[in-house]
């Protein structure tokens, strides 16, 4: 076990049936820590949070809590609590009820589970509705109480999957930011599995990106969005444009060779561990420069250049979204102004948020959310 480890799941495999869902899995959680889950539909997030929880039983591994081994222990045995993205809060219960559900299962004094349901409400900012149903509450009421109930028993890890998935955008921006500061207050350990990029960023001290039952990388926000290991985890966190580029690693530097829509380059390796020959390389829309083709200003030799043609503008907000045609693929480009469809232009991308990759993958990833709602595309530049 790792020294720093409050939850440690060492080797975990678990499936349903003959299907095998987490292959090996090992992640090492530190006491007060919330580590978001993150990965597309199917990866095996919530296959994850529930043998945590004690839902699924792995097939092999361990899954220990303070250094006690709790694989084989049922799930009100293991001082967690879960909260699910359908509430389930008991319609016909009270939102006091609700709370204290658990206290009573665990048959604690009826005072003592009034006094601690008064101190959830208070907490989460509920006081005054104890006598109302479920079905009297918004949304994000019900998720409080739902939160209230897992806070309630004192858990030692909190367990969410998606709470916040059924909520307005509006509501959900501020529940997020309520169960935030409330983990930090209360200094507990925290899971929580989401399929929204967004919301791992400002929620989580760590992410975690799975793929296929694995861990593809895992780090704090700024790392897996700044540094991904993978084109995988590029386009998930964002970095959705594809090109395929070839180019020699020299010392210390990348050359990218010139294409029949793109111009040569050099840029830094920074340590990156890449081969001569064929390279993946991804950008996100927003982090590069759009230009009239016409433009004189010469870029740095650090800076990647490609020609294309404007093919669709819209407006999301803030700034304009170009679909840009280059060579017989699309990219997706921001800028602060709008160019016209048909417009020839050139595409800046500076070496700093350029990320490149010598693995090319059969088959690109599952397309991640995306704020914007845009399909990703994919470009092929220059084949090697
Ligand atoms: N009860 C079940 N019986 C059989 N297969 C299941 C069951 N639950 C999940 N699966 C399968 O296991 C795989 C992993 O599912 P899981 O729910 O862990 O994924 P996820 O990453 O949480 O996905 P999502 O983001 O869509 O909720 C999927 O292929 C799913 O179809």
């Amino acid at each position: 076990m790792n020294d720093e480890a409050f939850l440690d799941i060492a080797g975990v495999s678990a499936g349903y049936g003959r299907t095998p869902v987490l292959k090996g899995l090992d992640l090492s959680i530190r006491k007060g820590e919330f580590v978001a889950l993150l990965g597309s539909s199917g990866c095996g997030k919530t296959t994850l949070l529930r043998a945590i929880a004690g839902f699924v039983q792995p097939s092999g591994g361990a899954i220990s809590v303070a250094g006690r081994n709790v694989t084989n222990l049922p799930p009100d045995k293991r001082g967690m609590a879960l909260v699910f993205q359908s509430y389930a809060l008991w319609p016909h219960m009270t939102v006091a009820q609700n709370i204290g559900y658990g206290l009573k299962l665990q048959r604690k004094p009826r005072g003592e589970i009034a006094g601690r349901v008064d101190e959830m409400e208070a907490l989460l900012g509920l006081s005054g509705l104890g006598a109302r149903k479920p079905g009297e509450l918004s949304g994000g009421q019900r998720q409080r109480v739902a939160l209230g109930r897992a806070l309630a028993i004192d858990p030692q890890i909190l367990l969410l999957d998606e709470p916040l998935s059924n909520l307005d955008a509006r509501i959900r921006l501020q529940v997020r930011h309520e169960i935030r500061s409330l983990q930090q207050r209360l200094g507990i350990t925290a899971v929580h599995v989401t399929h929204d990029r967004e919301e791992a960023m400002v929620m989580a001290d760590r992410i975690v990106i799975m793929n296929a039952g694995r861990i593809a990388q895992q780090g704090t926000p700024e790392e897996v969005y700044n540094r991904p290991a993978s084109s995988f985890v590029a386009a998930f966190m964002g970095a959705e444009n594809r090109l395929v580029l070839t180019g020699h690693a020299e010392a210390s530097r990348f050359g990218i060779l010139e294409g029949s829509d793109n111009a040569g380059c050099l840029v830094p390796l920074d340590g990156r561990p890449l081969a001569s020959g064929s390279v993946e390389a991804r950008f996100r829309a927003e982090a590069v420069e759009l230009l009239p083709a016409k433009s004189r200003e010469n870029p740095s030799e650090a800076v990647l250049e490609l020609a294309g043609r404007v093919v669709t503008v819209s407006y999301p907000g803030g700034l304009w979204r170009h679909a840009i045609k280059v060579g017989t693929a699309e990219i997706l480009v921001d800028a602060p102004r709008a160019f016209s469809p048909g417009e020839a232009v050139k595409v800046r991308i500076p070496h700093q948020v350029l990320f490149l990759f010598n693995s090319r993958e059969a088959s690109p990833p599952p397309k991640p959310v995306s704020r914007s709602g845009v399909e990703s595309r994919f470009l092929e530049v220059s084949e090697a």
